[in-house]
């Protein structure tokens, strides 16, 4: 296939520059700071980030077996008694075929058998240099999950055959292939859903969401994690410790927040407007909660939702958008609610024009306007309100490098996740999950999947 970037040559300024700067490169917080991102080069023994940039990687003809469960080897991370925990379950016993939850062109949406499937995973046939796999136990439904359901597109991101949805998720690691070295079976792992190059420019210079050769997991045409059994670059399972696997799922949607939040550089004491209360809304209002924003206003049309994030963050003030009222006269009433005070920065977290459009009336001269939400190809903006008071307005898709980041606050408490899961389902009732998650009346918040095993974790 013809490559459609360059990939720096041996001897080439940056793959100098990265080869003498950071010979080992991999989890390298240096190359973070200067571009190339924490964790972003493969954790195989065998892979140097050189040989990449060199595309050498090469497997091993001398690898030991795949490493798979076995009774001695399934130790848990210690639990809040400081007791070290065994479990007696070898990949063996598991019994439960691979499912996965589908949906087509035609709308349909069912759980059905899935690839890889249990034999192969028993066998460990499947696993790739650098692979590892997940038995999944929480996967979040995201409101893009939906939207493939239901509108069979997201933009130019099309449903055109059967596909399977997911990708937040965290489990278990059942086998590992010889080659990663960092991971062991019985680990509990977050997932990043990015497969990414290691070669072109984004990729090179740390903004990996960036890559210009993504493939990311549950946007057509490649699968996603609502399955059982997985084999996932380990360089992509992040470890959670004993975090709860909901929360470890939780830590896709804080990652867009968090890299909202960060490139925003909402800061203590700035008045913030946060505009929708849905799951990315809300984690974004921890996130500047916890960044000690103040005032912070959030807006949604759904009352339920604004006394959501009320419960969340008592000290946010709630503006319920009404659609006969205009965006100047929105505006007018978020600046009130802040005593007065006009928003330094707007998170816009629905992607609907109306929001966009209240939250550039709302901020102040040389605010920022900084909008999460998806909508819309073409948007229609109030052109001379951004010139006139120097607003820049900025956008965020996906994350980069926000795993680490996400795992520390979340372990620690600072940003608390789990009171947004609202309702839980068996992935066998996958269906009833998906209605229940796409209809308002419902209440949800976050609807999470979970994947029982024949195994205890
Ligand atoms: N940029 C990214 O990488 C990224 C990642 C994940 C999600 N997203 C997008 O972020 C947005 C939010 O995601 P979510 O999961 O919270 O979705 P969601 O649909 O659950 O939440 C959106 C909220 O906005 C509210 N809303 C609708 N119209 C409004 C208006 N005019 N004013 C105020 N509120 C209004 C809805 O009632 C809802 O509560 C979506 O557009 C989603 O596609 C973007
Ligand atoms: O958090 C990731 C987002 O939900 C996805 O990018 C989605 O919007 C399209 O695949």
């Amino acid at each position: 296939m013809a490559r459609r970037f360059a990939v720096p040559r041996q001897g080439s300024g940056l793959a100098r520059l990265l080869a003498q700067k950071h010979p080992q490169h991999r989890f390298c917080s240096s190359c973070a700071a200067t571009g190339a991102p924490e964790g972003l080069y493969p954790s195989t023994n065998k892979t140097s980030p050189t040989a990449l940039l060199q595309n050498k990687t090469r497997v091993s003809p001398s690898f030991p077996p795949i490493v798979r469960a076995s009774p001695a080897s399934l130790s848990r991370p210690q639990n809040k008694a400081g007791m070290a925990t065994v479990t007696e379950s070898p990949i063996g016993s598991l019994s439960k075929p691979n499912v996965g939850v589908f949906t087509d062109p035609e709308h349909k949406l069912w759980v059905a058998e899935s690839g890889p499937s249990l034999e192969s995973v028993k066998k460990g046939e499947s696993l790739k240099e650098g692979e590892v796999t997940v038995g999944i136990k929480s996967t979040g439904i995201c409101g893009s999950d939906i939207h493939f359901w239901h509108a069979g597109r997201i933009g130019p991101m099309v449903v055109t055959d059967n596909h399977i949805l997911g990708h937040e998720s965290a489990g278990v690691v059942l086998a590992t292939h010889p080659s990663v070295t960092h991971l062991k079976v019985g680990d509990r792992v977050a997932i990043e859903p990015d497969l990414i190059c290691y070669q072109c420019e984004p990729c090179l210079t740390g903004r990996y969401n960036g890559c210009l050769n993504m493939r990311f997991l549950s946007t057509p045409p490649v699968d996603g994690l609502l399955r059982r059994y997985i084999n996932h670059p380990a360089v992509w399972c992040h470890k959670i410790g004993d975090m709860s696997f909901e929360n470890g799922a939780l830590l896709e949607p804080l990652s867009v927040a968090l890299a909202g939040v960060e490139r925003a550089g909402v800061k203590l004491g700035d008045p913030v407007l946060i505009c929708g209360a849905g799951p990315i809304g809300l984690i974004t209002l921890l996130c500047c909660a916890a960044a000690g924003a103040q005032p912070i206003v959030i807006t949604d049309i759904d009352e339920g939702r604004l006394k959501y994030a009320k419960e969340l963050v008592p000290r946010v003030r709630t503006y319920k958008v009404e659609r006969n009222v205009g965006v100047e006269d929105a505006a007018k009433h978020i600046v009130d609610l802040a005593s007065g005070v006009q928003p330094a920065i707007a998170l816009e977290c629905t992607g609907v024009e109306s929001s966009v459009n209240s939250a550039i009336y709302s901020v102040k001269f040389g605010g920022k306007v900084f909008v999460i939400g998806v909508g819309k190809p073409e948007m229609q903006l109030p052109f001379m309100r951004l010139s006139t008071q120097e607003i820049d307005l900025k956008f965020q898709y996906r994350y980069a490098n926000t795993w680490p980041r996400a795992i520390r606050l979340v372990e620690s408490g600072v940003v608390d996740l789990h009171s947004l899961v609202t309702h839980r389902f068996d992935i066998e009732d996958a269906v009833k999950a998906f209605e229940t998650a796409a209809n308002p009346k419902t209440g949800a918040i976050k609807c999470m999947i979970q994947s029982e095993m024949d195994v205890q974790w």
